[in-house]
């Protein structure tokens, strides 16, 4: 895939693939193309060239509700400037799959309450969106996704301005979506949450895919050297098992 954004070309030929219901990390340096790759694979970006397929079904050529039915995007701080309540906002994840003018049914009900559940903001759902802080929304944002019932999730930065409890709850949730069968994949800045929590990490670096795959095989030292110019040294957490990565400078 190649995108251009303002006649600069920022993605240059990126062939990516996630494997289907994973939890995977979008890595990479900033200004490296992950937001513009990730807007591309949700549509938002047109890109010059090639295609994003998801489970046989080509994503650019389909109607926008069939795309909303199969893939959700939650962009890095997406505005959220109408006055509408948290459960308003919840809701509007559920518009492709009613009609026009249909009432919410049971099932649109049970999903906003149970993404509201799931992101722990149920006592927010009658509060003006325009009020909370910049971690309430951002999990507003994410049930909201949630809400759609998507099989492929994409996320630009999901754990921004979030606490480290909220972080870790997310990526937990995130992992727990991914294991109902969901394709997951989110830009992360945190090495040390990509590591900890994703099964297989894509590296960008200046619009290129530069390593992808499993993710303690692809997020070394060296990759993390060679891309960030930066020390890196993976530990195990004694109490989880996980990685843990301690950086310094060169
Ligand atoms: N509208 C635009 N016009 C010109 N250049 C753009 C435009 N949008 C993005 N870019 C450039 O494209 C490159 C990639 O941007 P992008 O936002 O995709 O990077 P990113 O990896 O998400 O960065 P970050 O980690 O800083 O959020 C950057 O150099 C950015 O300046």
């Amino acid at each position: 895939m190649r995108v251009s954004v303002g006649g600069k070309l920022i993605i240059d030929g990126i062939d990516c693939t996630v494997p289907p219901g994973s939890l995977a990390a979008l890595i990479g340096p900033n200004g490296a193309g992950k937001s513009t790759l990730l807007r591309a694979l949700a549509a938002v970006e047109k890109p010059q060239s090639g295609s994003v397929s998801f489970d046989g079904s080509e994503l650019y050529g389909m109607p926008r509700r069939e795309r909303a039915k199969l893939a959700a995007f939650v962009e890095q701080d997406a505005a959220t400037e109408l006055s509408l309540t948290v459960e308003a906002v919840v809701a509007l994840g559920r518009m492709p799959h009613l009609s026009l003018w249909q009432a919410p049914d049971d099932a649109s009900r049970t999903a906003v309450t149970d993404a509201l559940d799931a992101v722990g903001m149920r006592e927010f759902a009658g509060r003006d969106v325009t009020t909370l802080s910049g971690g309430e929304r951002q999990r507003v944002l994410l049930a909201k996704a949630l809400a759609q019932q998507a099989r492929l999730l994409l996320l630009d930065e999901p754990t921004n301005h979030l606490d480290i409890r909220a972080q870790l709850s997310t990526l937990a949730l995130l992992r727990s979506v991914a294991s109902t069968g969901v394709t997951v994949l989110a830009a992360l800045h945190d090495l040390g949450l990509a590591a900890a929590w994703c099964d297989s990490v894509i590296v960008v670096a200046d619009g290129r895919v530069v390593a992808a795959g499993e993710t303690a095989a692809t997020l070394t030292p060296e990759l993390i050297r060679d891309v960030y110019g930066v020390r890196a040294t993976v530990f195990t957490d004694p109490a989880s098992g996980r990685p843990v990565i301690g950086f310094g400078e060169l």
